[in-house]
């Protein structure tokens, strides 16, 4: 007997986006399973940040679908965005406000009630290991530490799916380290599904799933060592450098 389909947590099939006439997605489908972490791989413009905006439903769908663990988020957005976590590119902290009071802010814009918020506030700090910066200003974090804020908000209403856009830009080596090893310690203790946008290789290791996206259109996805058995490629470097380079030569002569 075959085994059970597992839903997966993220569902992205057939998406297509143009701003006017610019085509930005053409035709992109793939899936993040539960407890994965997927790196969504794009050099600038790719399209990274228009598929989240798609996927936050801060863009309307134009062609094709997506769903978050089964639940369509044109048919269903309330349950679909209640399992989803997200951590955007810019940064959107109150500098002049407390660790704890921004967790606070954001909990009581969401609807959790005072007491809950202060305990979900303190788990998902810890999680994250802010727990000494908790009555800190925020203007007094380091940029890591921000960034580790956002994401602690970011799991606040518990969701299953978090997916991060570029998430390490402009953080020293070490920061970036730190904040990769606590994504995939939430993958790994707390199963949650992570899509991870970057344009940095280094991010990237052999047990991840990725997807390499490229001027909107997906051109491999699958394991690391997958992709890189099907290039021949002997290193991921080369890989994605002969797949963005073959991609462009076909543009430039059709
Ligand atoms: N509001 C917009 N109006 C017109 N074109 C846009 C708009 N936003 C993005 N684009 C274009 O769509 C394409 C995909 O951009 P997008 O920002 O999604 O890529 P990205 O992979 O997130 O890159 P980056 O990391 O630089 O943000 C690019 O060609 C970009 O110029």
């Amino acid at each position: 007997m075959d085994a059970p389909a597992i839903t997966p947590a993220l569902s992205v099939a057939g998406i297509s986006h143009c701003y006017g006439r610019r085509q930005a997605l053409s035709d992109v489908s793939f899936n993040v399973a539960p407890a994965s972490f997927t790196a969504l791989l794009g050099l600038n413009g790719a399209g990274k940040s228009t598929l989240i905006a798609l996927i936050t439903r801060l863009f309307g769908i134009q062609t094709g679908r997506i769903s978050v663990f089964g639940h369509d988020i044109s048919d269903a957005p309330s349950d679909a965005l209640r399992l989803l976590g997200v951590v955007f590119q810019p940064r959107t902290l109150d500098l002049d406000l407390s660790v704890m009071q921004n967790l606070l802010y954001h909990a009581a814009l969401q609807g959790i009630a005072r007491r809950e918020a202060r305990l979900r506030g303190e788990e998902v700090i810890a999680r994250i290991g802010l727990a000494d910066r908790v009555n800190s200003r925020v203007r007094d974090l380091s940029g890591g530490q921000m960034r580790r804020l956002e994401i602690a908000r970011a799991l606040l209403h518990r969701p299953r799916l978090l997916l991060l856009d570029e998430a390490t830009v402009g953080l020293d080596v070490q920061a970036r380290a730190d904040i990769l090893a606590h994504v995939r310690m939430l993958v790994a203790e707390q199963g949650i599904g992570v899509l991870w946008a970057t344009h940095l290789f280094d991010e990237i290791t052999a047990s991840d799933d990725l997807v390499v996206l490229h001027h909107g259109h997906v051109l491999a996805r699958g394991s690391v060592t997958q992709i890189l058995k099907e290039t021949g490629a002997p290193n991921f470097d080369m890989a994605f450098r002969g797949m963005t380079e073959a991609a462009d030569r076909r543009g430039r002569s059709s």
